[in-house]
Parts: C-alpha cells; sequence; structure tokens
C-alpha cells in the first residue's frame, strides 16, 4: 500500500475516532449536566401528583421569584393562575401554599386532626434553640407538644383571662399615662411603638412570671428583651432564612448566620435566667405572684421537665410581644390617619350609647365586652394588619384529600393568612379598613379572619390578644381623639405589608411614624388613672 493510502486511511481512522470521542464526551458531558440538574432541582419530598406546581430554577427553586415578599407573591401567582393552593420548591424542600379563605379553611379548619404538626426548619431548631428547646409554636407535635400546650391553654383560657385583667388595667394605664405625659397638652406629636412593647412583654412577664419591668419605655432590659426576641424572630421567618432551604448555604465558610443565632441564644438565654431566679427568690421569701411558672414550681404533681417549663417560659415571653405591639401599633396609625378619623367619631359615639357616665367605659371594659363596635375594630385591625402574613407553618401526619388529589403526611403547608384575609370572595371590599363589616353581616360568622392562625394548632393566646386590644382602644379613643402627625413624612404607612420595617421578617414590627394626642377631658382623665392606680396599687 502506498504511503498516501496509508496515511489517509489513518486519518479516516483518527477522525472517526475523534468524533466518537467527540460523541461521548458531548453524551457524558450531557448525563453529568442532567444528574447535575436532577440533583440541583431534588426535593424532600416528591412532587405531589395533580397538585399544580409553579416552575422554578435549579438549586433556589422558587425563591428567587417569591424574593422578600412571599406573601404577596404567591397571593398574585394564586390570583394569575386561578390555582388556591399550589407546591413550590423553595430550595430542597416541597412546600405546599394555600392563598385563599376557602382552601386555608379546608385544610386547617375541616382537616385539623390532620395538620396538627409543625416542621422543624434548620437556623431556628438547630442553630438558635439548642439551649433553650423550642417553644409551643415551633414545635412538632408529640406527647410533650400537647402537655406544653395544654398549660398554656388552661392558663390562657377566657376565666383564666378574665382574671389577669387586673393586669391588663394596670398596664394600659401605664401605656396611656407615659404618652399622656409625652404628649404635652397635645402639642408634641409621639411614635407610639415603644409604649406598646412594654405594655405586650410585661403582661406577659406577670403571666409567666409574676413580674414586670418598672421603669420607662427606655429601660434597658425591656429594650434587650424586645430586640433580641424580635431577632430570634426573624431566624424563625420562613423568607428570611435561605439556609433552611439550601443546606449548601449552611456551610461554616459561607453562613454567616450561625454566629450570629449563636450570639443572641446566649443573650436570650441570660434574661430567661434573669426573670426565673427573680420568680425563685420571690418563691423562697414568700412574696410571689400567682403565675404560669410558679405554678407548676410549686406543685409537686407538675409532669413537666425543667426543658418543658423553658419552652413554656420562652413562648409566653415571646408569643405576646411579637404580635400584640404589630397590631396595637398599626390599629393606632389607621385611626390617626384621615381616613381613620371618622372611624374613631363612630367608636367615641358608640361607646358613649354604652356607657353615658363619667369614667363607666374606662372601668367596665375590665369586666364585660359590651360595646360591639370596639369588638368589630379589634376584629378588623387583626384582619388588615394580619401580622404574620404566613402563619407559623405545619407538618400533615395523615393523608388529605383536595380537589381528587391525595396530599400525602409529612407534606409542609404555609398557610398564606394575608391573601386569605384579603380574599375577595370571601371579603368585600378587603382593601378598606371596615369594622362595620364584622358588625352584622355574615364576613364575622364562624372564624372571622385568620390573624390567629386556625384550627388544632391555632394561637392559644387568642382571647388575651382580643381583650389586650380591645381594653387598649376603648381606653385611648376615650382619652385621646388621635390626629395625624404636621408633617406627612411622619405618618404611618398603612399597607400591612409595606407597614412592616423588616419585609421578610415572620411579624410586622411597623416603620416609626409619629401621631398627635389631643386630650379629650384632661380632669376626668387624670382621674380614671388615679382610679387605676389606685385599684393596682397592690400588683
Ligand atoms: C394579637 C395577638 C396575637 C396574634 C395575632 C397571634 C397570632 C398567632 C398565630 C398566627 C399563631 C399560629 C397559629 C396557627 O398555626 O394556626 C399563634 C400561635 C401561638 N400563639 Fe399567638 N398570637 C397573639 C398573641 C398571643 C399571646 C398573647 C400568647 C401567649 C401569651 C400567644 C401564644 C401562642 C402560642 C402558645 C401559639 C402556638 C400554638 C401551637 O403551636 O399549638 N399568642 N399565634
Amino acid at each position: 500500500m502506498a504511503l498516501e493510502e496509508l496515511e489517509a486511511q489513518s486519518s479516516t481512522t483518527v477522525s472517526i475516532f475523534s468524533s466518537l470521542n467527540r460523541t461521548t464526551l458531548s453524551l457524558l458531558f450531557l448525563s453529568i449536566v442532567f444528574v447535575l440538574i436532577k440533583l440541583a432541582n431534588k426535593t424532600d419530598q416528591p412532587k405531589i401528583k395533580g397538585l399544580p406546581e409553579v416552575p422554578g430554577v435549579p438549586i433556589f427553586g422558587n425563591l428567587l421569584q417569591l424574593g422578600e415578599d412571599h406573601a404577596r407573591v404567591a397571593g398574585a401567582w394564586a390570583k394569575k393562575y386561578n390555582w388556591p393552593v399550589f407546591q413550590t420548591r423553595l430550595g430542597n424542600r416541597r412546600i405546599i401554599f394555600a392563598n385563599t379563605f376557602e382552601s386555608v379553611k379546608h385544610f386547617w379548619i375541616t382537616n385539623q386532626a390532620a395538620l396538627i404538626s409543625r416542621p422543624t426548619l434548620y437556623t431556628f431548631h438547630s442553630v438558635v434553640s439548642t439551649s433553650q428547646g423550642f417553644t409551643i409554636g415551633t414545635s412538632p407535635w408529640d406527647e410533650s407538644c400537647k402537655r406544653r400546650r395544654k398549660v398554656a391553654a388552661t392558663a390562657l383560657n377566657r376565666p383564666a383571662v378574665q382574671s389577669y385583667m387586673p393586669h391588663i388595667d394596670l398596664e394600659s394605664t401605664v401605656a396611656i399615662k407615659d404618652m399622656y405625659r409625652d404628649c404635652k397638652d397635645g402639642t408634641v406629636e409621639i411614635d407610639p411603638r415603644k409604649y406598646f412593647h412594654r405594655f405586650a412583654l410585661n403582661t406577659s412577664l406577670t403571666l409567666n412570671y409574676g413580674v414586670r419591668i418598672d421603669g420607662g419605655i427606655d429601660e434597658k432590659l425591656l429594650r434587650e428583651v424586645v430586640h433580641v426576641e424580635r431577632v430570634v424572630s426573624n431566624f424563625r421567618s420562613t423568607s428570611n432564612n435561605w439556609q433552611d432551604y439550601i443546606p449548601l448555604l449552611r456551610l461554616p465558610f459561607i453562613s454567616r448566620q450561625n454566629t450570629s443565632a449563636a450570639e443572641y441564644r446566649a443573650r436570650r438565654d441570660a434574661y430567661l435566667q434573669t426573670f426565673l431566679d427573680m420568680l425563685k427568690e420571690r418563691i423562697a421569701n414568700g412574696t410571689d405572684n400567682p403565675c404560669i411558672t410558679g405554678n407548676i414550681l410549686k406543685d409537686p404533681e407538675a409532669k413537666l421537665n425543667d426543658a418543658e417549663i423553658k419552652s413554656i417560659c420562652l413562648t409566653m415571653v415571646s408569643a405576646g410581644i411579637d404580635t400584640v405591639p404589630g397590631n396595637l401599633i398599626m390599629g393606632i396609625g389607621y385611626l390617626a390617619s384621615p381616613e381613620g378619623q371618622h372611624i374613631q367619631q363612630k367608636a367615641y359615639k358608640e361607646i358613649m350609647k354604652v356607657y353615658p357616665n363619667d369614667g363607666e367605659a374606662w372601668e367596665k371594659c375590665l369586666v364585660e365586652e359590651k360595646v360591639p363596635y370596639i369588638t368589630a375594630l379589634t376584629k378588623e385591625i387583626l384582619r388588615y394588619f394580619t401580622v404574620i402574613p404566613i402563619c407559623l407553618p405545619r407538618t400533615s401526619i395523615k393523608d388529605i384529600e383536595y380537589n381528587g388529589t391525595t396530599i400525602p403526611a409529612g407534606s409542609v403547608f404555609y398557610m398564606n393568612a394575608w391573601a386569605a384575609d384579603y380574599d375577595e370572595t370571601h371579603f368585600k371590599d378587603p382593601g378598606r379598613f371596615l369594622p362595620e363589616r364584622y358588625l352584622d353581616d355574615q364576613e364575622g360568622s364562624g372564624t372571622p379572619h385568620y390573624g390567629y392562625g386556625a384550627g388544632s394548632r391555632m394561637c392559644v393566646g387568642s382571647h388575651l390578644g382580643n381583650r389586650e386590644i380591645y381594653t387598649v382602644f376603648l381606653r385611648m379613643l376615650t382619652a385621646f381623639e388621635i390626629v395625624p402627625a404636621k408633617d406627612q413624612k411622619d405618618w404611618p404607612i398603612l399597607d400591612a405589608i409595606e407597614c412592616n420595617s423588616i419585609p421578610t421578617a415572620l411579624t410586622t414590627e411597623p416603620k416609626p411614624f409619629k401621631v398627635a394626642f389631643k386630650i379629650r377631658n384632661k380632669e376626668s382623665l387624670e382621674r380614671w388613672m388615679r382610679e387605676s392606680d389606685e385599684r393596682t396599687k397592690h400588683l
């Protein structure tokens, strides 16, 4: 064979081989890419057949699309695709969002026995909580959670809450007295936030430890607890912690959350210990006030271990402070707005109709709830400002049927409480603040709103929350006319999502604003406050 022929043959062979190699390499490359994409799209739970899914991207799933505002984005998807319920991928976790009033009712109320557990999330359950155990609201369902929830529910049922009203008398008077002093006869505009942080924290501390933080709204321990609880609450947020969903972000050299979580855990440990020591000292001296933890510590039959007692303490300290102030502050913000002026006039008229005699309203609100308009105002504040827009997450322990689809046990559910509370197929004009919707029509029957969640793990503090909000507004409205600040830049933002100073927070922490308080009748107000002081001086 001629040399040329040999060369030609070998070059053909090389080119066949090299094109074969290229094909193999390309195939190999494609297979690797395919496997990587598969891995990057893998979720803790397989896709649920028959339930719509919003397409996402590898690794992140739908996290990038949901951005900082899960409630509004998920609500918009529900409307755009006409899917009340859909599944999403948040990193490697499969999450079901329910976005309408009816769909939430189906899962949370009709199927409440199945939707009774809570998922664990990496940041809160592994990094923040190791020393103190979980709160009741973050505990998966088991015998211990059942015991702790029972203690809290008994301590917070209607008759128990009635017995705490002297403390609400004290704390609401202290808040109003300081606002009265600081507004200097209505000449100085004030930011109401800190007064109600103290109101909520002191109420919780009294119930749980029989102690309160005395001193002004800037008292150091008070500010420390408020700040730390706020940060810790954000570690629990379903939209704030991508490391909960993307395991890669948990690596120590990537995550700075871990150090910060550990620091806040230590600060939290410190004040919880302080409160417990204060209570133990009082028990030893025989000077303690009746309270939840005192009752447990003194009861030889109590079936709770130390970790469970700590969990109850943690729950009580955090639950009220995360939620009550948001409602009170934004309620005041709304009433102060130009739109809120006629609501105040109507509310005042309704209060006076029931309590025409001077000072009657201030005192009677402690023993009865007889002004329907204020009850309606309380519900509308809870709906309109839904302060936990994506409610505390749930895990199902049994299969649940939905529109012909079986959603398997072990699925994680997020209630888009904000979207459900603004669902126009349930509420007329949901974007308007209308206490009247709860006065005599069907919107108030059954579950009035999802501000307290719903079903088997609904808020156990709802009676207390309602009484606190009712009492504060009835008293504030008889004491003051709340008017807008002179400068519009000090006005509150009234949108329930936009008003939050941290968009990814679990609960609403209102952005700063100012209002002016015009005192209705100085002499009367001073007398009502003196009478409250007299009634509560033993506390
Ligand atoms: C206006 C005030 C309040 C609001 C808006 C509120 C809201 C909520 C919400 C949305 C949940 C989750 C419910 C669910 O998953 O369906 C919850 C749970 C809970 N809340 Fe409240 N809450 C308030 C006040 C309080 C207070 C004052 C306490 C106690 C002192 C309290 C104790 C609890 C507890 C223990 C849970 C957990 C229940 C469980 O997981 O079984 N809450 N709250």
